[in-house]
């Protein structure tokens, strides 16, 4: 036991938020962080920092690409990509960057979420480290100014310049992007955060490393983790504070479940041994689905963008509440992988719509298919399956809205003719079957480790993130979230991470209730 090496903290995922931790806790020279990370490092890589190159990544070796059960009221042919490499997601995609809603974080403090508000975690925007800026203007291409220009004019809505202004309107416009123009680099948290304190010698990164396993200390805390090394051999590695588990919405409960921790029969009936009967780890699984309608385009395109996906929109319907409830990604490249499944036409030249539910009702889970920590989960996202039918109604607004943009000038001159669904397919009913057969997911499963009151059943966490249930555990990344932001959530990630590390530290911020 005494050969294990001890630090500090010992982060398991240097992902989005676990970069942000090790920055941070290694700025104190005498704190020892070791990073276990299962992907490789994304340093001089131009395929991972190039962030147009984003989509090439889908699928391939950065890639852990996880299924689902079946969906019967969705597509069960989503391959919900998440990143296996340093950065994490935020190194494999678009750094769409939205902070969450004042009312996104209200409803946490609603859950129980106690020093959770706007008042407390939107301060923290001042810390963050990467470069955010909107869509530079050299990387505005034509036709995505012509769409912002049609769903303005079609909806009545006004053209926005910065969707992080307050108070959050409804409009189109170019997102705010984590990147730099200049070089087309994305900011992701390993390139704000970890890039410029390599070399700190506090500071240890075990590579191409995976953690299947967590293992309790001699007084009972769950400081002890087991990883498989690239070269096969296994170790263990110590935490002499905490254990931070930040490998993500999928693969922290993944773990806490490996380890014990979790829904007591359903780990006795995998053979698992208890360690703590908390059955929340898994459920509330939260994503934002979305489906897609595409137009062929009368040619080729002008080449120049940031990243394909640069421009949208935030909707509010009737009733009018505070929030969006609607939201658009404008892509100028025909996304076709799951309209050519279904046999709409392969084409070359194109431009799509992602209709998506910022705050989707159905609510999935995910859960072990058995003790082999080398297995994949199970993903059950019940996509469209709320009792009201808010979701599946979203997506068939969304479509209809898509084509009102789609008829408004100047959008309309470039565009040839619709190929999914296509223009027969008009009734609800028909754009629901459609909608769902083709949805896809925006890439944002959260919500498996929610944290939440002492009184709520499937709280995970307490609001200093730490594990219900176990000592010397805490969870700092999107699983954390009770709901889902109206917003692409990394920067939410980035905001709770910087938060966590005021935790860890038991530092006090402005704002917050003592
Ligand atoms: C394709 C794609 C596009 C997206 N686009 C946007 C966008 O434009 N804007 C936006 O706001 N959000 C976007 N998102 C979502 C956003 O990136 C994520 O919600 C966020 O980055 C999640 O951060 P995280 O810290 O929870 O997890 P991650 O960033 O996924 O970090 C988890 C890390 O843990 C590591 N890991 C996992 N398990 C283990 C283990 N057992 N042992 C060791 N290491 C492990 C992984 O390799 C990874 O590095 C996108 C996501 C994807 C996949």
């Amino acid at each position: 036991m005494t050969d294990e090496p001890e630090y500090d903290y010992v982060i398991v995922g240097g992902g989005t938020a676990g970069c942000v931790l090790a920055a941070r806790l290694t700025e104190d020279p005498d704190c020892r962080v070791c990073v276990i990370e299962g992907g490789p490092s994304d340093v001089g890589d131009e395929r991972i920092l190039r962030l147009r190159n984003w989509i090439n990544l889908l699928g391939s070796e950065f890639d852990y690409g996880y299924t689902t059960v079946e969906q019967p009221r969705g597509n069960s042919h989503i391959l919900h990509s998440r990143a296996r490499v340093l950065g994490g997601c935020s190194s494999h995609n678009t750094v769409i960057s939205f902070l969450p809603l004042p009312e996104d974080l209200d409803d946490w403090v609603d859950r129980g979420c106690t020093g959770w508000g706007p008042d407390v975690l939107l301060p923290y925007r001042h810390r963050l480290q990467n470069r955010i800026v909107p869509v530079a203007d050299k990387d505005r291409n034509p036709i995505a100014r012509d769409f912002v220009t049609a769903a303005a004019s079609a909806l009545g809505v006004p053209v926005i310049e910065d969707f992080n202004a307050r108070p959050f309107a409804e409009g189109a416009g170019f997102f705010s992007l984590a990147y730099e123009p200049e070089s087309n680099r994305r900011s992701s948290a390993s390139v704000a955060y970890l890039h410029p304190v390599l070399d700190r010698p506090n500071l240890t990164l075990r590579l191409e490393t995976w953690a299947y396993g967590l293992l309790p200390d001699g007084d009972g805390r769950l400081t002890r983790v087991q990883v498989r090394q690239s070269d096969g051999t296994t170790a263990t590695v110590r935490a002499a504070r905490d254990m931070l588990l930040c490998a993500g919405a999928i693969d922290t409960p993944r773990l806490l479940l490996l380890s014990g921790v979790g829904p007591a029969q359903q780990l006795r009936d995998l053979g698992i041994e208890v360690r703590a009967d908390v059955p929340g780890v898994g459920e509330n699984l939260l994503d934002h689905p979305e489906s897609v309608i595409v137009w062929e385009t009368h040619g080729p395109l002008p080449p120049n963008s940031a990243m394909d996906s640069d421009a949208g929109l935030f909707l509010r319907r009737a009733p009018r509440g505070p929030r969006p409830d609607l939201m658009f990604h404008f892509y100028q490249v025909p996304f076709t992988v799951n309209t050519e499944r279904l046999g709409h036409p392969a084409i070359e030249h194109g431009v799509c719509m992602t209709p998506n539910v910022p705050r989707a009702r159905s609510v999935g889970r995910m859960w072990l298919a058995d003790a082999d920590p080398t297995r994949q989960p199970c993903l059950d996202f019940r996509y469209f399956t709320d009792p009201e039918g808010y979701d599946e109604k979203t997506i068939v607004d969304g479509l209809g809205i898509a084509r009102e943009v789609a008829a408004a000038a100047p959008l309309r001159d470039w565009l040839k003719r619709e190929v999914a669904p296509g223009p027969d397919i008009r009734t609800d009913a028909e754009l629901s079957a459609y909608g769902r057969k083709a949805a896809h997911t925006v890439y944002h499963p959260a919500g498996t480790c929610r944290m939440g009151a002492d009184d709520d059943p499937l709280a995970v966490l307490d609001p200093q993130l730490r594990v219900r249930g176990v000592s010397g555990v805490r969870v700092v990344d999107a699983s954390l979230f009770p709901t889902m932001p109206t917003i692409n959530p990394m920067l939410t990630v980035l905001l709770a991470a910087e938060r966590a590390v005021d935790l860890i530290k038991g530092t006090r911020q402005p704002g917050e209730a003592r």
